[in-house]
């Protein structure tokens, strides 16, 4: 396991030799000094559930957000694809501001299937704004569903299906497009914990046969450790990032068990602790037991 001692360094304005830019290619995905506070139109104070968030994450690369209830997971997630302006910092995908469309996919924990639409149409929903013509289209979505084993079933409707086999829809309908992100908010935590610990390897085995650059959010600090290359461990009040971490796990993982192996527990205990440290931090006295909050 490798621990950066500061959260992740951003170079805000990288310089040749000469004064210039550099002329090296942007990161696949940048947060550059991203901070939001929202101010309820109720007379509530404004809340701040991000301060000064960094993060540059190239090509290629799995990266897990794990933090408390309440960090800014799900508001850094949503500027990524474009859904919410950050008050201040940018957001840039391929080095240009994100717009909802089909270069970021995006799986939510609900799986938001249309009940009237078949497996298939549901899938192909996610094309319409490709250009591609509507054989093409369909022709995509029977791919997209074989690649998730949900072929026998696209002609069903939603209300047929399993749990664990909506979301594999909702994973078959945000990867059609083949988009060059894949922003994903605890999409396995309504899924029970078998069909949860399927889900991550069909994950992990589509995503190392494609790549790209997948952002996932998680309360599991196991399946932080199991899918990424880099988990992203941030803290609250206000939201910012406390430390980045290298996963030193060898893959292909969806076809082995990493759970025993040595820096598998090792990175566990780690975050776990930090998160533990968190949440003891910030509870009310009395709560856990105990009034002391640790230092
Ligand atoms: N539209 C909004 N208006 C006001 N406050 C908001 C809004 N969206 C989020 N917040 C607040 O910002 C903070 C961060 O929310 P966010 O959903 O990003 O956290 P999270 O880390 O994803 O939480 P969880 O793990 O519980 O899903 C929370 O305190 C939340 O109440």
């Amino acid at each position: 396991m490798t621990r950066d001692a500061e959260p992740v360094a951003y170079d805000a304005r990288p310089e040749g030799p000469l004064g210039g830019a550099r002329d090296v290619a942007p990161p696949a995905l940048r947060v550059a000094g991203v901070s939001k506070t929202f101010r309820p139109r109720d007379g509530r104070d404004p809340f701040t559930a991000l301060s000064d968030v960094s993060l540059d994450v190239s090509d290629n690369t799995f990266v897990s957000i794990l933090g408390p209830s309440g960090c800014g997971k799900t508001t850094l997630l949503r500027m990524m694809n474009g859904l919410l302006a950050p008050d201040n910092g940018e957001v840039l995908l391929g080095g240009k501001p994100p717009r909802p469309g089909p270069d970021v996919g995006f799986v939510f924990q609900s799986f938001r299937l249309l009940p009237w639409r078949t497996i298939r149409g549901n899938v192909e929903l996610g094309l319409e704004e490709t250009g591609l013509s509507r054989a093409e289209r369909r022709e995509r979505a029977l791919r997209y569903l074989a690649l998730v084993g949900l072929s026998r079933f696209a002609e069903s409707y939603p209300h047929e299906l399993s749990g664990g086999m909506k979301q594999r829809v909702a994973l078959a309908r945000a990867l059609a497009p083949e988009p060059s992100v894949l922003l994903m908010d605890e999409p396995f935590a309504s899924l029970d914990a078998q069909t949860r610990e399927l889900m991550q390897m069909e994950l992990l085995r589509l995503w190392e046969r494609r790549r790209g650059v997948v952002v996932f959010v998680t309360h599991s600090v196991d399946e932080a450790i199991v899918l990424s290359d880099r988990i992203v461990l941030m803290r609250s009040h206000p939201g910012r990032i406390a430390e980045v971490l290298d996963v030193d796990l060898p893959r292909p993982r969806w076809d082995t068990d990493v759970h025993t192996r040595r820096e598998f527990v090792e990175l566990r205990h780690y975050l776990w602790e930090q998160i533990k440290a968190m949440v003891l931090a910030s509870a009310e006295p009395g709560l856990f037991g105990s009034g002391d909050a640790p230092g």
